[in-house]
Formats: C-alpha cells, structure tokens, sequence
C-alpha cells in the first residue's frame, strides 16, 4: 500500500523494484557519498553538527525537536562509552512510515546512523525495532550485513581510521517502549517503563551514559543534508520547517499510504494525492499527527498546511505524521471510545493519574457509547483530563487526555446526543 511521492528519503527509489533496499541500489542512487566526503575529507565533527543545525530538520518522532540542537548536547570529549540509538518502535496508531523505511530504503538510516556517530565522537549504535514488525527487522539485519561486508561499518571503516557499529534491538511490542527513557529500559534488557526526565538521555542515556536517540526517519534524512546540503533540505520545506516528510495517510481515503512531500504542502494537496475522499463521502475530521495529536474538524483542516507551525497553530501537532482521515459516518463518540480503550490498555502503570485515569477516561467513554451516559459526564472527563496531563512521568497520561479534550471541543454536540438520547446521531452503523 505504499505509495511514495519524490522527497528526501524515497528520492528515486523504486519501492517496486524488489532489490531496491540492497547495498548496490543505494550505491546507485548516490548512497555512502555523505559518508566517504565526510571520512576522506576529515570534515570536522562541530562542522557536521552545524549542517544538520542549518537544516531545519526536526525530530520526525513526534516532539518536533531540534536534531542538530540535541546533536550538539552531546559532550563529545566524555572520555568513556557514549551512544546513537534509533527508535524504530513507531506505535502510535496511525503511524507506518518507519517500517517502510526499514523495507525499502535501509542503507539510508545505517548511513545516517554511522555520520551521527561520527559527529558525536561514539563508537557503537543500537536500532531499536518495534517487536511486532519481524520481515522489516530482518531486512534491517541483512542491509546491516552488506554494510559490514563493504567496510561500511565496524572498525577503520573504509581505511579511515573511524570505527562504529551498529546493532539491531528487537523490542517486546509494547507502545510505551517507543517513549525514549522506556526504549532505553528495555534496550538494557529491564521492564520497559520510563524514566523521569530531566535528566535527559543527552546526559544519562543507555547504562548511564551520554546518548543521542532519534527517530528513524530523522536519521534517515542526514545522507541527503550531508550530501546535497544544509540549504537545500531547509529550502525543500519553508522557515522553521525544513526538508520534506513523511505522511502515513489512512482511513477513508481511496489510496491510504505513505506520502513524501515538503513541510508546508496544503492539506487539501495531501488529501487529493491520497486519492481524496473514499466513496465520494465528505470529510468530517482528521487527526493529523497520530492518535495522540488533537483532532481537527474539516473546515479548520482545508486551511493548513502541512508543516509544524501550520498544524500547531490550529490547536493540534504535526507529531509523527499519521494522518489520520474520517468522512462523515464516523460516530466520535466512539472513535474516541477506541482510542482511549487503547491508552488505557498501554499504559504502564507506574504513575497513578496515569494507571487510574486512563481506565476513568475509558470506562466514561465507553458508557456514553452504550447509552449509559449520565448528564454530568463530560466535566467528569474534564475534571479527570486535568488530573492527568502534566502531571505523570511521561507524555503518554497527556497522549491519552489531548484526544479526549479536542473530541469533546470540537465535536460536543455529539457526545451530548448520546447522553440524552442513549443512540447515536449519525446513523448507528458505527456504534
Ligand atoms: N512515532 C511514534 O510512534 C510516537 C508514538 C507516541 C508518541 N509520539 C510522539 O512523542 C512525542 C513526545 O515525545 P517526548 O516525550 O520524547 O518529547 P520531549 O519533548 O520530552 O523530547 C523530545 C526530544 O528532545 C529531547 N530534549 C527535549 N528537551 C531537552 C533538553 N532540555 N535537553 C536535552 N534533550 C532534550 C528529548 O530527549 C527527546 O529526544 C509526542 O509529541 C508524540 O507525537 C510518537
Ligand atoms: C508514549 C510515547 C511513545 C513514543 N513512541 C515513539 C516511537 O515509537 N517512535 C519515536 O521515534 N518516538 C516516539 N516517542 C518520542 C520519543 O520519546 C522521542 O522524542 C523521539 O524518539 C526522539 O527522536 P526525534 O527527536 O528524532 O523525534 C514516543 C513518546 C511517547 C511519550
Ligand atoms: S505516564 Fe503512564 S505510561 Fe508514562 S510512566 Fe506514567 S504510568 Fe507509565
């Protein structure tokens, strides 16, 4: 199902073609150049940080952060063990782009993984991969082979005298474990639960030491920065928004799949590359950053662009790029009832507004669906939001509670209508 528009990290790549994942097609496509200029050239390591800084680029993981900001947080001369680690656990529903990375364009992350290392002066990198998704880790094994082979990897790498590896982790499926501190956790073979932060992995990361974590497609982006430039990523998007993005579009559009396309396309461009609206039906609400990101209804929707600023102003997140699209048949009521069933079921218990409040959520929700609803039921969910967001160990108690506020704002009407009426308005055929 996936479809991809020329961009940054599918430039030129033909997912059709089977071999296109394997060392030589990326050679093909001007793949290791980044990395062969950046090692026989001896490019200085602050050098490199400066590019990825000048980029623009944005951590593709959901929080939008600075890359070579977090880069520069790394105290290259620590004498002891420090590390690069990707997070390629991609949970959040709605989100398939990592794994496609994974499937067709591999050497594109090992490349930029190994130019990380590089930069922040550490020997070895951990991958880790979401534990349901087993074709696409063992993809991953096999490009980091021919990598390896080709002296890409391990130690004096192409007789240069740097040396890094790299390792794939296959994580346990959890969601939780896509939040960083758990990812670390787990990576340490411990119980994936999240740490407190600060103090953030830049200063105590894998078994204590200085680490860098990015998401996939972040670093997935640095061969092109190294290799194009800084300036031509930044100009791909717009101000503060720089290179083109990966969009998981799904749900009631005739081609659902994953969309490169520059920060700053209008939505409405998005929605029509995707096939626009399945059976002629029209466009209700999108969630446009994954499940935790606000949703936003139809006409707020026609009016972004497709980029950090755009999405953030309109009250929701551009977060992992899941957008998520829902016609004029869908009960929000029991939309929402799905989701926080979900947050409710990964949670990890450590925190109790956390633990205790995404079961309130769920259990409120669940029995407005039924027709159970009681008339003071939505400030309950309000007052039990407020209990929650801002005040647990990690995001994921505020990932549970953004959807519950943005539904139950833009889309009152119909939680009001299942309280009163005990059925649903749009037509039953979703509850
Ligand atoms: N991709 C997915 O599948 C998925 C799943 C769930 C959530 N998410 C996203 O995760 C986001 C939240 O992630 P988070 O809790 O890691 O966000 P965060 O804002 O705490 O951190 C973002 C990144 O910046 C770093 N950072 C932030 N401030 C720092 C500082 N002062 N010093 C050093 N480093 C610093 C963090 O270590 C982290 O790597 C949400 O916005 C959501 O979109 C993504
Ligand atoms: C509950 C939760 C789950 C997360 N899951 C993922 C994930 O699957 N993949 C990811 O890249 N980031 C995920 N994140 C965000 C990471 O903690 C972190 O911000 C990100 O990996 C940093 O990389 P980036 O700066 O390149 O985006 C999650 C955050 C939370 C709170
Ligand atoms: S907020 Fe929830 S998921 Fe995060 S640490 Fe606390 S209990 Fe675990």
């Amino acid at each position: 199902m996936a479809i991809f528009v020329n961009g940054v990290i599918f430039e030129n790549v033909d997912t059709s073609a089977p071999d296109c994942w394997r060392l030589e097609a990326y050679q093909a496509r001007g793949g290791y150049e980044a990395l062969k200029r950046i090692l026989q050239s001896g490019m200085a390591q602050e050098d490199v940080i400066a590019e990825v800084k000048n980029s623009g680029l944005r951590g593709r993981g959901g929080a939008g952060f600075p890359t070579g900001l977090k880069w520069s947080f790394m105290p290259r001369s620590f004498p002891g063990d420090k590390y690069v680690v990707c997070n390629t656990d991609e949970g959040e529903p709605g989100t398939f782009k990592d794994r496609d990375i994974l499937r067709f364009n591999p050497h594109a992350l090992i490349e930029g993984m190994i130019i990380a290392g590089y930069a922040m002066g550490t020997r070895a990198g951990y991958n880790y991969i979401h534990g349901e998704i087993f074709a696409e880790y063992e993809r991953f094994e096999a490009a980091l082979d021919e990598a390896r082979q080709a002296g890409l990897l391990g130690e004096n790498i192409l007789g240069t005298g740097f040396s890094f590896d790299l390792f794939a982790a296959h994580g346990y499926g959890a969601y939780i474990c896509g939040e960083e501190t758990a990812l670390l956790e787990s990576l340490e073979g411990k119980k994936g639960q999240p740490r407190f932060k600060p103090p953030f992995p830049a200063s105590f990361g894998l078994y204590g030491k200085p680490t860098t974590i990015n998401n996939t497609e972040s670093f997935a982006s640095v061969p092109f920065i190294i290799r194009d430039g800084a300036q031509k990523f930044l100009e791909a998007g717009k101000p503060n928004n720089g290179g083109t993005k990966l969009f998981s579009v799904s749900g009631h559009v005739n081609r659902p799949g994953n969309y490169e396309i520059p920060l700053g396309t209008p939505f409405s461009a998005l929605l029509e590359m995707a096939g626009g609206m399945k059976d002629g039906k029209k466009l209700k609400a999108v969630i446009p950053g994954g499940s935790s990101a606000p949703i936003l209804p139809a006409q707020i929707m026609m009016d972004c662009t497709m980029d950090y600023d755009s999405i953030s102003k309109a009250g929701s997140m551009l977060g992992s790029g899941a957008v998520i699209v829902m016609n004029e048949d869908v009960c929000m009521v029991k939309a929402l009832e799905r989701l926080s069933y979900f947050y409710h079921e990964e949670s990890c218990g450590q925190c109790t507004p956390c633990r205790e409040g995404t079961g309130w959520l769920y259990r409120i929700i669940h029995r407005i669906e039924n027709g159970e609803g009681r008339p003071d039921d939505l400030e309950l969910l309000a007052s039990v939001g407020n209990n929650m967001a801002g005040r647990t160990i990690c995001a994921l108690a505020d990932a549970a509670v953004f959807p519950v506020r943005s539904f139950t704002k833009h889309f009152r009407h119909e939680f009001e209508y299942h309280i009163e009426h005990k059925t649903c308005m749009v037509d039953h055929k979703w509850c």
